[in-house]
């Protein structure tokens, strides 16, 4: 494994709960972390108690973390950036990062997301507003990993795919801890869309659980919206074997069955009969499935890729289609051969 220094210059940006675990588990390793965050008294405030009691309260941060409201300050001069943004910001916020880069600098995208504009997933957002950066220093980092969990040591596995082999083990050796375990892997499209769309699935399963279905219900979901990621990366050109893999199905089980995930809390509460909009207003985190909905439905329409359940999500979100009333469409659908249809 490529041996990292610890005297790297680093930057983080985005100071949501998955930032503030990035950052600290990058500090707590012995990194000097730059860190922006976007709410100015937030700054501040973690300067002063070194909590994030907005985003990931209760955890003690590292002293080696440098909170600061200043971009430049977190992009300039670094080795390294992380960005790790809600998608629907991605764009606003790396256009703004662009002219403080230095040429050479490795960027990480830790968000999962696909934009609603342009059907670009972030790694494909990073690359129009960074116009001057080399591919080969460019990587994404997903899997199944709740911000929680990892700020607390839970020994926790992840990917990170660059094209270039020796980004990723940079990368890799960068992050990896003992209780945070870092796979490589060369397949950027695939990691992002696995990451990216079980956001959707996770919806559907909390809207499962919402409507009081069991686990048998579950299961097929996690099954079939594998299917459905698997058809839409094979239409973008990914590798089949990262679905199996972290960012693939790792992600996908641990949102469909975890009720501290946003996306399947939000599923849940629509389930149960409340109204998007409402929850939403009352949200202060993100459960970027919501968005990702509208995307990936226009994108399989764009690829001719049949996504149902993903479908029947953008129905009852955007189309005031009834819950109970999706599962029945999705159930009597026509009848296949399971292997027929990958
Ligand atoms: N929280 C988690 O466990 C994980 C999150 N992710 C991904 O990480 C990305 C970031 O999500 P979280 O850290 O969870 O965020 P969060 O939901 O905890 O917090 C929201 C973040 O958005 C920022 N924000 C709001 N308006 C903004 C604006 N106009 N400009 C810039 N920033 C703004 C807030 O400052 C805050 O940092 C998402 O794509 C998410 O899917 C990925 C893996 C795990
Ligand atoms: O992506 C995540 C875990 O891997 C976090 O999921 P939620 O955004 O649904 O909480």
């Amino acid at each position: 494994m490529v041996q990292p220094f610890l005297d790297m210059r680093i930057g983080v940006v985005g100071g949501g709960s998955w930032g503030t675990a990035l950052a600290h588990l990058l500090a707590d390793k012995g990194y000097t972390v730059d860190w922006w965050i976007y709410e100015p008294d937030l700054a501040q405030r973690i300067r002063e108690t070194r909590e994030n009691d907005l985003f990931l309260p209760g955890v003690v941060l590292s002293q080696r973390l440098m909170p600061t409201n200043e971009l430049q300050k977190a992009v300039a001069g670094k080795d390294l950036v992380l960005v790790v943004v809600p998608s629907h910001v991605m764009r606003t916020v790396t256009s703004e990062m662009a002219p403080h880069l230095q040429n050479g600098t490795i960027i990480v995208s830790a968000s999962k997301g696909i934009e609603n504009s342009t059907l670009l997933t972030m790694s494909g957002v990073i690359r129009d507003c960074l116009p001057n950066l080399d591919e080969d220093r460019l990587a994404v980092l997903s899997g199944p990993s709740f911000a929680r969990e990892v700020a607390l040591g839970m020994p926790t596995v992840v990917s990170v795919a660059a094209r270039e082999p020796d980004c990723a083990q940079k990368v890799q050796a960068v992050f990896a801890t003992p209780a945070f375990r870092v796979y490589t892997n060369d397949d950027l499209v695939g990691v992002e869309l696995g990451g990216a769309v079980k956001n959707v699935i996770a919806i559907a399963a909390g809207m499962v659980d919402g409507l009081g279905l069991g686990l048998n219900t579950r299961a097929a979901l996690i099954t079939r919206g594998l299917t459905e990621i698997r058809r839409l990366g094979r239409a973008m050109g990914a590798n089949p074997r990262t679905f199996t893999g972290s960012a693939g199905v790792g992600d996908l089980v641990l949102t469909c069955t975890g009720d501290v995930s946003r996306n399947h809390t939000i599923g849940k509460k629509i389930g149960q009969g409340m109204q998007l909009a409402d929850l939403l207003q009352e949200m202060r985190m993100v459960a970027e499935g919501v968005k990702t909905a509208r995307s990936v439905y226009n994108l399989s329409l764009r690829l001719g890729v049949e996504m149902p359940i993903s479908h029947a999500v953008y129905r009852i979100l955007y189309e005031q289609l009834a819950p109970k009333e999706a599962v029945y469409q999705l159930m009597t659908r026509d009848l296949k051969n399971e292997l027929d249809e990958d």
